[in-house]
């Protein structure tokens, strides 16, 4: 393959890669093409395959939102090689038995490689935790309620020290329940000229804070979903700081729109955590960029038509992101000069590979050969009907955009290549 590469690990550069078995084997200029199939992709950027950390996939339990296939395909198509799959399904991946039968459907089904999170706590009740041994047996990756918050502190505490002994990652979802009432957007200004329940941005950073402190008790590896708030980033910044082991992802929804740009009560602006103020949208974008923020993340959470169709109070929470997030970022953060190509690709690639410890998002020899083609230069205009995710639901309608992936390889094999494009 020839063509540009940009990896967050060795910077920019006119390269040919070798792919072999899966592997990248030799990088250099003018490699031998004998007996070799060429890729040639001279105008365009060659980056490390994408990795995302939060997806809902829905299955088992919601195939009528996505399916392992569905939600893969759309990973593909944005140029996602390896994604991490939430456990808010039906059943909830919460013993080894439930795992097993995920990763089955993983091996059969996916197009990109998937990494299943085990569940925290049995059902996601929050009331027993599950066998993190066991479950990290069969196959759990690191362990979260994604959807909930965790309410007791005691079970976080006893999450954590269970997680340190199997050497895996807390992930979590920050919401303090007793600080809510049925809120559906961020409590601001949209919520209260709209006569809608809100939810207080301090339901997020409370959790963070305890939850900071008790990583510290523990010695655990902890990480904070989709931050939204101004004073979780306070937080956060704090704690690292003071040499907590903490991580922290931001979605491209929550860096490019704030409450201000909800047109009225529609649900395809409803995701939890909401939409917040256009301060806490400064505050994201530049923790991103001071690396207070470690990576980025979709929160690819697919609904069905008739459920989104809803309204604002009974819709449910969520947005689809797999098949948006580069184009998105690339054309309304790096060409509004708002943050740099570099940044963008690092928060997709090396920067949550090397929160997670993965061997993933670098183009060196000896990696595994996932890779993503990028064309800057293509320009389209975001249209769901053609997503390959069942879930239409997404708040970006509309919106031009350039920087589509035109390729993806996962482990040396093509498992999406654009329409027409030639290689
Ligand atoms: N983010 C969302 O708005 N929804 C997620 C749950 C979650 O990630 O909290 C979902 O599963 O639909
Ligand atoms: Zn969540």
């Amino acid at each position: 393959m020839e063509g540009n590469v940009l990896d967050g690990n060795n910077g920019m550069q006119q390269v040919d890669l070798l792919m072999e078995e899966g592997m990248i084997t030799k990088m250099g200029t003018h490699l031998s093409r004998e007996g070799h199939e060429v890729i040639s992709v001279r105008n365009q950027l060659i980056i490390p395959g994408m990795v995302d950390l939060h997806v809902h996939l829905r299955e088992p339990g919601g195939e009528q939102k996505e399916t392992i296939a569905t939600g893969t395909k759309a990973a593909a198509k944005g140029g996602f090689t390896t994604i991490a799959a939430m456990p808010n399904t039906r059943p909830v991946p919460d013993s080894p038995l439930y795992m097993q039968q995920l990763t089955e459907v993983i091996a059969k089904d996916a197009h990109v490689r998937v990494l299943p999170y085990g569940s925290i706590t049995v059902r996601q009740a929050g009331k027993e935790l599950t066998n993190f041994q066991a479950l990290k047996k069969s196959g759990a990756f690191a362990f979260t309620d994604d959807g909930v918050g965790i309410q007791s502190a005691h079970m976080m505490l006893q999450a954590m020290k269970a997680a340190k002994e199997q050497e895996a990652v807390i992930v979590a979802h920050c919401e303090e329940n007793t600080l809510i009432q049925k809120g559906c957007v961020h409590e601001g200004t949209f919520s209260k000229t709209h006569d809608l329940p809100g939810i207080p941005s301090v339901c997020e950073a409370v959790q963070i804070a305890r939850d900071v402190l008790l990583a510290e008790a523990s010695g655990a590896r902890y990480h904070v979903c989709h931050v939204s708030t101004k004073e979780s980033i306070r937080v956060i910044k704090d704690a690292k700081a003071s040499g907590i082991a903490v991580t922290a992802e931001v979605t491209p929804h929550h860096l490019l729109l704030c409450e201000e740009d909800i047109p009225s009560a529609d649900p395809l602006f409803k995701m939890n955590p909401p939409l917040r103020s256009k301060e806490d949208r400064d505050a994201l974008l530049e923790a991103f960029k001071t690396g207070v923020i470690d990576f980025l993340a979709t929160d690819h959470a697919p609904h069905t038509e008739e459920e989104k169709q809803q309204d604002m109070t009974l819709a449910p929470f969520g947005i689809t992101g797999l098949e948006t997030a580069f184009p998105l970022l690339y054309t309304h953060l790096v060409l509004q000069g708002k943050i740099s190509l570099q940044q963008l690709v690092d928060g997709f690639t090396s920067s949550p590979a090397k929160a997670f410890q993965l061997p993933y998002g670098t183009l060196t020899i000896g990696a595994v050969a996932d890779v993503t083609v990028i064309d800057l230069q293509a320009e389209e205009t975001i249209d769901p009907t053609t997503f390959a995710s069942k879930g239409k639901n997404t708040p970006f309608a509309g919106w031009r955009c350039k920087g589509w992936p035109q390729l993806t390889i996962v482990a040396g094999t093509i498992v999406y290549k654009k329409e027409g494009v030639a290689i």
